[in-house]
């Protein structure tokens, strides 16, 4: 059985289809991953799953209880955690304060191993926690009363690459001992890194549903030929490739066709080198947000209508 079951659900904000028709399962002991920029519409799903907004039309199950059903899910509450985006924790209260409210709640089987991973400050009060801090302790939080299933939003925003880095293996962990993991993220690198599936929305549909390698695996390789000498563009195109660039004696392209019939190809130039690299996200990211994105230097400061790929950002085309 499948530990959450999203079945044609939609959330209408007015005229905003916040969700729209969204249908897809995620399983038991996997890491899934839901992607899409600002807006797109994946705290609303994550609010609907925790029954803290009530859908608009269709529904869904969490560890088998219908997000409807009010007692149903207050039940299976004690096998969730839940990793908000924005963490509303009382300011004034002491991190340790903060946790033993929670553990009143619902348990803390887990607390003394996780304050040793993420070691969240403890005994000053939370309004003078650091970002990375609070979602440190929101962490710990999450996963204290060790549940079956952890739902984050946004996981690592705030965190520097080095704590990012212990929550996925962390998380890899997890999901090794059976967890089950559904992570939102707008970081393409983070998805590609860490989850096992992903789940790509946009205005409120969901676009792709796909293993991570089955859809890199479609995705097409990059491709850069050094030749001897410059080549006519025209000369060197094959259907087969993808955002063809000619610099000077260097082709760039992605390719979509078999590494066998590309080498093939290319003994018919004066190749002095070729590097293939491995297949990115932000590519099928491209295909689905427009082939228009482009690297826009303002949203690289402000997070705003950008999806990242971890070194910069990618604006999504139209909106
Ligand atoms: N309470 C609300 N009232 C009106 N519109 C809302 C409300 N909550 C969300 N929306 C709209 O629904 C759409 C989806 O928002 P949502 O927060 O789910 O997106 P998101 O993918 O989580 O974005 P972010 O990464 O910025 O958190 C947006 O157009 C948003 O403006």
């Amino acid at each position: 059985m499948p530990v959450i079951r999203i079945d044609d659900l939609t959330k209408r904000y007015g005229d905003v289809a916040a969700n729209d028709h969204v249908t897809f399962d995620v399983e038991a002991g996997e890491i899934f991953g839901y992607l899409g920029p600002n807006g797109a519409g994946k705290t609303t799903t994550i609010r609907l799953l925790l029954g803290l907004i009530k859908p608009t039309s269709g529904t869904a199950e969490v560890l088998g209880a219908d997000i409807r059903d009010r007692r149903a899910l207050t039940e299976v509450k004690s096998d969730v955690g839940y990793l908000p985006d924005t963490l509303g924790f009382e300011e004034r209260l002491t991190g340790r304060r903060v946790l033993d409210h929670f553990a009143r709640m619902r348990g803390d089987e887990r607390r003394e191993e996780l304050l040793e991973l993420f070691r969240p400050p403890l005994d000053k009060p939370i309004e003078t926690y650091s970002s990375g801090n609070r979602r440190m302790l929101g962490i710990v939080q999450a996963f204290m009363h060790d549940p079956q299933l952890v739902i984050m939003d946004e996981p690592t925003s705030g965190l520097d690459p080095l704590k990012q880095d212990r929550l996925h293996l962390f998380l890899e962990k997890e999901r090794d001992a059976g967890k089950t993991i559904f992570l939102s993220s707008h970081v393409l690198s983070e998805v590609q890194r860490v989850c096992d599936r992903v789940g790509i929305i946009r205005d409120g549909e969901l676009v792709a549903l796909e293993e991570i390698e089955t859809l890199l695996g479609r995705s097409g390789k990059r491709v850069w030929v050094h030749l001897a000498e410059p080549v006519d563009e025209e000369r060197f195109r094959t259907d087969e490739m993808i955002d063809l660039e000619v610099t000077d004696a260097t082709v760039q392209f992605t390719y979509t066709g078999e590494a066998k019939t590309l080498l093939e190809y290319l003994v018919g130039f004066d190749v002095v080198d070729v590097e293939i690299g491995e297949p990115q996200l932000d590519d099928i990211f491209k295909h689905y947000y427009g082939d228009d994105a482009t690297v826009d230097e303002e949203s690289a400061v402000t997070g705003k209508d950008a999806v990242s790929t971890g070194e910069d950002r990618v604006r999504t085309g139209g909106g």
